[in-house]
């Protein structure tokens, strides 16, 4: 099945608003490729600024909360991001797996949140390298997706995002083998979880991927796009993955 490359920024807690200057750049490219999709997900505080600066390039979250109102002090609710422009919005990051202590429970409650108010939720999985050495990483990843998943999740939503622990931020990249096989246990553990939908569902790789890899990662069989961290907060870093994904698509 075709599926469309999407190439998103994950920007984390980096950037203010004079660092919107870089998504001119960025929409440039977005438009000059048609055939993917490309998504910058900033901090929530920009997203408005951000739409309104560059309408034509789409904007995302990094985190919703499951509910859609409440006393949840400091949280944001996905209608609140949807008024705010997003259009997608990332779950389950390992770094708030790690740093909020998500549970799969907790990302499975964020996407169905994401998908009641019209947003794509894009969530991540991953092991760590601990985890990876004890000949675990698969089990630990498709557990994720068992968990984390909605039942009732379509390719309409859903984009899942498999990112090694151990290779964001580090410029370490696991081999193409590893990664093709780990993208097509996920998509063997969506099928399992949401039947047919799964052939739909767009499975990007994070961590660490660059103007120089990104080719050879995104030609990985059952690649459909990444989730770039570091790389997505300059337009000259970013521009070149989402030509590599271009050329592929
Ligand atoms: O969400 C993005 C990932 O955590 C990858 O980050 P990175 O590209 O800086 O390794």
């Amino acid at each position: 099945m075709a599926r469309r490359k999407l190439i998103a920024g994950n920007w984390k807690m980096n950037g203010h608003l004079d660092h919107l200057r870089e998504l001119h750049g960025i929409e440039k490219a977005a438009r000059a490729h048609p055939q993917v999709d490309v998504a910058i997900c900033p901090p929530a505080t920009l997203i408005a600024a951000a739409v309104a600066r560059v309408p034509g390039l789409a904007m995302g979250a990094q985190d919703c909360h499951s509910a859609d109102k409440g006393a949840h002090t400091g949280c944001l609710a996905a209608p609140m991001l949807r008024e705010a422009g997003a259009q997608y919005v990332i779950v389950g990051h390992s770094e708030r797996r790690a740093d909020q202590g998500e549970t799969d429970e907790d990302v499975c409650g964020k996407a169905e949140a994401a998908h009641r108010h019209g947003l794509m939720a894009i969530v991540c999985v991953g092991e760590t390298e601990e985890e990876r050495d004890e000949s675990r990483a698969e089990a630990v990843v498709t557990g994720q997706i068992a968990g984390s998943v909605p039942r009732d999740a379509s390719a309409d939503w859903l984009v899942v995002a498999y990112e090694p622990v151990w290779a964001i931020g580090t410029g370490r990249v696991p081999t193409l083998d590893d990664v093709s096989a780990m993208h097509a246990a996920i998509r063997s553990k969506l099928a399992e979880t949401i039947g047919e939908e799964a052939q739909g569902v767009r499975i990007l790789y994070g961590g660490s991927m660059n103007g120089d890899n990104a080719a050879d990662l995104l030609a990985v069989p059952n690649v459909d796009g990444g989730l770039v961290g570091g790389a997505s907060l300059s337009a000259d870093k970013f521009v070149p993955i989402v030509e590599a994904g271009a050329t592929l698509a």
